[in-house]
């Protein structure tokens, strides 16, 4: 049953502004990163502060309350760029012409768990997820899924949404480029802007590949950083890899501030396309550089006019070939065990 939407808005629906509203559904909008999330859609850092957005919450009936009280801190915020903000319990009527859905509603892992070990707790969220948004969502939906174990998630919910191209169901290996990009320029001495080129491949798991193999500074390849192994097979792909377990063991609680800013990052260029070479994003393989079809993996990939693409004929080597089979294999697995239990 849902819940009345609360219809919270500073400005008439009608008021004018150049582009139509976009409606943009966050589930999990009372739990930590719908709380960072939430805001920084509403500022404007999403779409530009030119574009009114009206927000549609999703969450379980117990957290209601506590997204109403997120929906008052919204209004008072006084955003240009806020139309309404509309709360519901029911997952049909949130994603009710959603342009944009970021799936964040989904129980985040405790210290000394793997994300995979959620499949059993949270895959059964995204395959009704799934069905609501096939039933209601716009045309040019575009969801990116947060909760872990985001990309068997995402899978999911592609699966149960056959009315809407599997290439509008992403999982978010952002957070690891955006951490792959700060190790980096710790190490190289130099600002996260000056990086190109990086790619994180395969899932948001611990077998992720952060594979600097290509990547530039200020334009120029970096020999003397990829000739020091040591760093980069025991310092810097665990250091990245490991991240969301010792951000775990430092706060107590999973990363927040940092994964709705990459959420934001990933769907900002999704919609206004990416302005480096490339970024990491997971997308539902094509069989590109031998990554199985049918399962969502991480690739450098390009936006351009709302399409993500794969950065096709970049050179793989004997170490890289090695660690993006691995993480794979691991996503077939998750595939596999999804499908054991009836939830593809
Ligand atoms: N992909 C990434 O890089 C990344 C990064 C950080 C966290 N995460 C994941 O994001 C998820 C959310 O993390 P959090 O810190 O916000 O957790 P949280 O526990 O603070 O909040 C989760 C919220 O989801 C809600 N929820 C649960 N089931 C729901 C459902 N069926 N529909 C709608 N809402 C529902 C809960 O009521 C809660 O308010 C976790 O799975 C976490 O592991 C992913
Ligand atoms: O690691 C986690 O469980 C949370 C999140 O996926 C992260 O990478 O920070």
């Amino acid at each position: 049953m849902g819940c009345a939407p609360c219809g919270l808005s500073n400005v008439p629906k009608e008021s004018f502004m150049a582009n139509a509203p976009v409606n943009v559904t966050v589930t999990g909008a009372a739990g930590n990163i719908g709380y960072a999330l939430l805001f920084r859609i509403a500022s404007g850092a999403l779409l530009g502060p030119d574009q009114r957005i009206n927000l549609r919450l999703l969450e379980i009936p117990q957290a209601v309350k506590a997204a109403e009280g997120t929906a008052m801190e919204l209004f008072d915020s006084a955003f240009p760029a806020l139309g309404t903000v509309d709360i519901f319990d029911d997952p049909v009527q949130a994603f009710e012409g959603a342009n944009i859905a970021f799936l964040v509603g989904s129980m985040p892992r405790k210290a000394g768990m793997e994300r995979a070990d959620l499949l059993s707790a949270n895959g059964g969220i995204f395959g009704p997820q799934g069905e609501a948004l096939n039933a209601g969502a716009a045309d040019d939906v575009k969801v990116l899924v947060v909760g872990n174990p985001a990309n068997t998630n995402a899978l999911i919910a592609a699966s149960h949404a056959p009315d809407i191209p599997a290439s509008r169901f992403t999982a978010m290996t952002r957070l690891d480029h955006n951490r792959a990009l700060a190790q980096l320029a710790a190490r190289a001495g130099c600002h996260v802007s000056e990086i190109d080129k990086v790619t994180v491949w395969g899932n948001h798991s611990t077998t992720q590949y952060p594979d600097l193999t290509h990547a530039t500074v200020n334009g120029a390849p970096i020999p003397e950083i990829l000739a020091d192994r040591t760093w980069v097979e025991e310092d810097f792909i665990p250091t990245v890899a490991k991240r969301g377990a010792a951000i775990i063991a430092a706060r107590g609680a999973s990363s927040a501030a940092s994964a709705a800013s990459a959420a934001i990052d990933h769907v900002r260029d999704w919609c206004q396309g990416t302005t480096s070479s490339w970024t990491s994003s997971s997308i539902m393989s094509d069989g590109s550089y031998g990554v199985a079809e049918g399962i969502i993996s991480s690739f450098p990939c390009t936006a351009v006019d709302g399409e993500w693409k794969i950065v096709e004929g970049l050179e793989i080597d004997d170490f890289s070939r090695a660690k993006i089979d691995a993480s794979a294999a691991e996503l077939l697995d998750e595939r596999a065990a999804v499908a054991e239990m009836g939830l593809i």
